[in-house]
């Protein structure tokens, strides 16, 4: 079992309650910034092509940020050219390659990397080459992680969001499947000499399963922190989700 995993926070949603209002409070990097003060191992970011929460300037300054602290920011981006160029020139740590439809709420699956390998590739490889660690958002499937190693990307980031929909439900046969399938496809994705991180929905009462998971580097988690946040504070949060995979660890 890796020794630390790593909580990389995504901070999409303080930009969220600052788009509300037109105005410039929250800010987003401030909430970067108290983010790593409370023990954040990294600050995951997803500019969407909408821009409906993070915005272009959010990441200059997000980048600024967390080189000054020494934290990866790893921005999400879909596999388009707008997208490309922006993460050329902003130089992220990391780069993590999402699927998007306009239309969506939130994410609601994994790149197809199989059926877009041809346009994946190219990028992976010249964001790899500009010095960014390049993850590509997928289902925990073999397909889909053999085709992510022939891209050529370092990490895979499996999506829990169906694990986090069933425990939602209550449905515990339907999660302990989809938990056996991320376990599996970790345990794949490793053997490949992927790096693996998760991410998705994930909350203080469904990550535990997840936090277990020996080949887990990385957990990227901001939906459920931030709302918890409004309530106990980010700090407290962020501490408290800390404390529940470091005791999965154990
Ligand atoms: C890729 C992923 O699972 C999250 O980063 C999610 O995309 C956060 O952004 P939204 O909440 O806008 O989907
Ligand atoms: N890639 C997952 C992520 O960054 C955060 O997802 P969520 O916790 O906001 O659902």
């Amino acid at each position: 079992m890796s020794d630390k995993l790593r909580l990389g926070v995504n901070i999409d949603h303080v930009a969220t309650l600052r788009n509300a209002r037109g105005g410039a409070h929250p800010d987003p990097v401030a909430g970067a910034w108290a983010a790593i003060q409370s023990g954040a191992d990294g600050i995951t970011a997803h500019l969407r092509e909408d821009r409906r929460h993070m915005r272009d300037d959010d990441m200059v300054r997000l980048q600024t940020l967390c080189e000054s602290e020494d934290i990866p920011l790893n921005m999400e981006m879909a596999a388009t050219s707008e997208m490309l160029k922006i993460a050329l020139d902003l130089k992220p740590k990391a780069v993590c390659i999402v699927p998007e439809r306009r239309e969506e709420r939130t994410t609601e699956g994994g790149l197809d990397v199989v059926g877009q390998h041809n346009s994946v590739a190219p990028i992976v490889r010249e964001l790899t080459e500009n010095g960014s660690r390049v993850s590509l958002f997928i289902e925990a499937q073999r397909t889909q992680i053999d085709a992510a190693k022939s891209c050529g990307a370092a990490v895979v980031e499996l999506h829990t969001g169906a694990y986090a929909h069933a425990h939602e439900d209550d449905n515990i046969e339907l999660a302990a499947e989809i938990l056996k399938t991320l376990q599996d496809g970790a345990t794949y994705a490793h053997s490949l000499g992927l790096e693996v991180h998760l991410g998705h929905g994930l909350t203080f009462d469904n990550v535990s399963d997840i936090a277990a998971i020996p080949e887990a580097v990385e957990l990227n988690i901001g939906h459920f922190i931030i709302g918890e946040a409004v309530f106990m504070g980010l700090e407290p949060a962020i501490l408290e989700m800390r404390r529940i995979m470091d005791a999965a660890r154990v």
